[in-house]
């Protein structure tokens, strides 16, 4: 049995810096004096836009990428010195094809799996229907993966990343392109996950879903550790900087929409058409009123983007967008 810290935090990482070597070029820096640390039982959201560095540091977590320098530990256990004992601590979920064996049943996978593990024949059969059981695939064990719909694959790749046990999970996009209510259970899923007492180190895009299931999550941007934050402020940017769509807008119409408190600009979008961003948590509401008192009826609000709310962090710190 292997000692892991059990009072060390489920993942500390500390000043990492990874390079990657460019051709002809300066190295690039996908990871730059990373922070960051996870507790047993907490459900972390890494969140950045593409190339934020988010991957890479999964990669180095998961012992397949060696870090340029500083450290990084799972329960207390380093990645670089002690990876074949930090290996049995992580499950790792990767959404899409890969991984998964398509002509294969998904009890079969799972079954394949286990004995990977080291799991007996009888043992990886308990454990394949178990899983299969706990991420609602039961009904459809017997059944090749081709004719799983992604939300499914999705859930086989938990179950996957389950098979060893793991203290850590480590999700990259777990709900891309699932449905609703697929996304919907596997939160539930989460959930009982942390109950259990496992980190979960989640990487996605989508700040609603960060806000709905992190304990906390951190804003990456250019391989540098933005802010770490209580979910609810996402919540808050997503409501301060709402952004109302128009068309059929006349432009005197658009300048008194401009004036109205809390409106940061108007952009128009096409002719007659205009983008409302707001600044200022429910500014949405007076523009919907103004247009819809106007006789406009081509309304509607959407969220912010990621790339906008990054606009705004970035802006706050007063630092420089990198390319
Ligand atoms: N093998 C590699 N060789 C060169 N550059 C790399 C390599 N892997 C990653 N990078 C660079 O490192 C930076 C961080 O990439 P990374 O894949 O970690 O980002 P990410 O946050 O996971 O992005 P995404 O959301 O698009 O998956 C990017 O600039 C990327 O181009």
């Amino acid at each position: 049995m292997s000692h892991i810290g059990i009072d060390a935090p489920a993942v500390e990482v500390r000043a990492l810096v990874r390079d990657f070597r460019t051709r002809g070029g300066p190295p690039r820096r996908a990871l730059d004096a990373f922070d960051l640390t996870v507790a047993p039982g907490e459900v972390h959201g890494l969140l950045g836009p593409n190339g934020a560095g988010k991957t890479t540091l999964c990669k180095i977590l998961s012992t397949i990428l060696l870090p340029t320098s500083g450290s990084a530990a799972v329960h207390g256990l380093d990645v670089v010195a002690d990876a074949k004992r930090v290996r049995p601590l992580l499950g790792i979920v990767f959404g899409g094809e890969r991984g998964l064996y398509a002509r294969m049943t998904a009890a079969q996978n799972l079954r394949f799996w286990a004995a990977l593990y080291g799991l007996g024949r009888r043992e990886g059969r308990r454990r394949a229907a178990e899983l299969l059981d706990r991420v609602g695939l039961a009904p459809r064990a017997d059944e090749p993966v081709e004719t799983f719909s992604r939300g499914m694959k999705q859930r086989l790749h938990l179950a996957r990343g389950l098979v060893g046990d793991p203290r850590v999970l480590l999700l990259d996009e777990p709900t891309v392109g699932m449905d609703p209510v697929s996304a919907h259970e596997f939160r539930d899923l989460v959930e009982s996950l942390r109950a259990e007492g496992r980190a979960v180190l989640l990487t996605t895009h989508d700040m609603a879903e960060a806000e709905a299931l992190c304990d906390r999550v951190s804003f990456i941007d250019g391989g540098r550790l933005l802010r770490c934050e209580d979910p609810r402020v996402l919540g808050e940017l997503l409501s301060r900087h709402e952004r109302v769509r128009a068309a059929g807008v006349p432009a005197a119409l658009a300048e008194r929409i401009a004036a109205l408190p809390g409106v940061e600009r108007v952009r128009e979008t096409g002719p007659g058409a205009v983008l409302v961003e707001t600044d200022r948590g429910g500014a949405a509401l007076p523009v919907l009123r103004t247009l819809v008192e106007a006789g406009v009826t081509d309304v509607s609000t959407a969220p912010p983007t990621l790339e906008e709310v990054y606009l705004h962090l970035i802006g706050e710190r007063g630092m420089a967008v990198r390319p």
